[in-house]
């Protein structure tokens, strides 16, 4: 058995699925509608202009719609799309590849933005300002540079961490927004979209549940709901109802708030060994053997979010909130 291409097989199978879903336009996009209704402008007024858009920088917890959004941008601009990720590009040659591979017009999509190194970056200076790089020919006394003019493009930057962006890159885009966490309406109305690209009937009030376990997130909604799906199938379901949901969501360990193991985990550490915080990250994350940058980029984003635990200059404290939802009573 060809053990690779199976591995291939199965992450094109999982990109698939995730492409099945990903909305086409600005109106199909549910949700974010600040951002929606100002990105439209910005389009529609360079499109009038016969330009390309200017840069857009997109920040906020993973899964939000970030991929999605930037795929929309070159949907609506008419243009073609090329994505790659911040870790992906190590030296300035693989940028220079990238950049003079783009016709007029193009997005260029770098996820995970924050993570581009230094060097690296720099080649994108010129190249968002002005359409240029410089590249370095020839070796020691023969060094030359040579200046290769690229056609005009969008670069739209992802990130979960805008702080982490040098201020000379951030500076670079001329719109910058934040992505923010969906609500359970806009939450039921992706389920139900869900739903519908894969022929699969869900009541109502299972949509809702469904919703309000999905932190905030739609790739955590789909997620849940193809496995939601599996009990469903599995049992012979004809339509998935609430019961189902719940007790699909049960199996999966994941509470009415959306909280998983790790949270729990998280939350019930610090209540536990250190009597509820402040208490720093690194020393959470070590005492529930968790890597601390996923803690704070993945899972307290929501928790400060629904209002569990609060960031002081002391560290974290959870709140009574936490207490509350663990049925704790606080020491006093
Ligand atoms: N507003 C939305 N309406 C409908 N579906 C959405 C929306 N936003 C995201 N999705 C769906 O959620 C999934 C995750 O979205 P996406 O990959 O764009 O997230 P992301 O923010 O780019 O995550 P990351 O930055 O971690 O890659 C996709 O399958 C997409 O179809």
């Amino acid at each position: 058995m060809d053990l690779n291409h199976d591995v291939l097989d199965i992450n094109e199978h999982i990109e698939d699925e995730e492409n099945q879903l990903r909305p086409q336009s600005f109106d199909e996009y549910i949700g974010q509608s600040h951002l929606k209704k100002n990105l439209k402008v910005f389009v529609g007024a360079a499109k009038l202009r016969n330009e390309t858009l200017d840069h857009v920088l997109l920040y906020g917890p993973p899964g939000l719609g970030k991929t999605t959004m930037s795929m929309i941008i070159a949907n609506e601009m008419g243009t073609h799309l090329k994505a790659t990720t911040g870790p992906s590009i190590e030296k300035t040659g693989d940028l220079v590849a990238i950049l003079t591979s783009l016709e007029p017009g193009d997005v260029l999509f770098i996820d995970e933005i924050h993570r581009l190194n230094k060097v690296v970056e720099e080649i994108l200076y010129p190249a968002m300002e002005d359409f240029y790089v410089d590249v370095v020919i020839g070796k020691e006394a023969s060094t030359r540079s040579i200046r290769i003019d690229l056609p005009p493009f969008t670069l739209v930057g992802a990130t979960t961490r805008a702080g982490d962006l040098s201020a000379p890159l951030r500076d670079r885009f001329g719109i910058v927004s934040k992505l923010e966490y969906y609500n359970v309406e806009e939450l039921t109305s992706i389920i139900n979209r869900t739903s519908q690209v894969y022929h699969i009937e869900m009541d109502d009030e299972a949509k809702i549940e469904l919703a309000k376990r999905s932190r905030g997130t739609p790739r955590i909604a789909n997620r849940l709901f193809r496995r939601v799906r599996d009990f469903a199938q599995y049992n012979g379901d004809d339509v998935i109802t609430k019961e189902r949901t719940v007790e699909a969501l049960q199996s999966l360990k994941v509470d009415e708030l959306g909280l998983d193991d790790v949270d729990h985990k998280y939350l019930l550490g610090i209540i536990q060994r250190f009597r509820g915080g402040p208490v720093g990250l690194e020393a959470i994350a070590a005492s529930i053997g968790e890597e601390p940058l996923t803690l704070e980029d993945v899972y307290e984003p929501y928790l400060l979010q629904t209002g569990l635990i609060k960031r002081t200059p002391r560290g974290r404290v959870v709140t009574e909130l936490a207490y509350q939802h663990f049925h704790i009573l606080k020491e006093s």
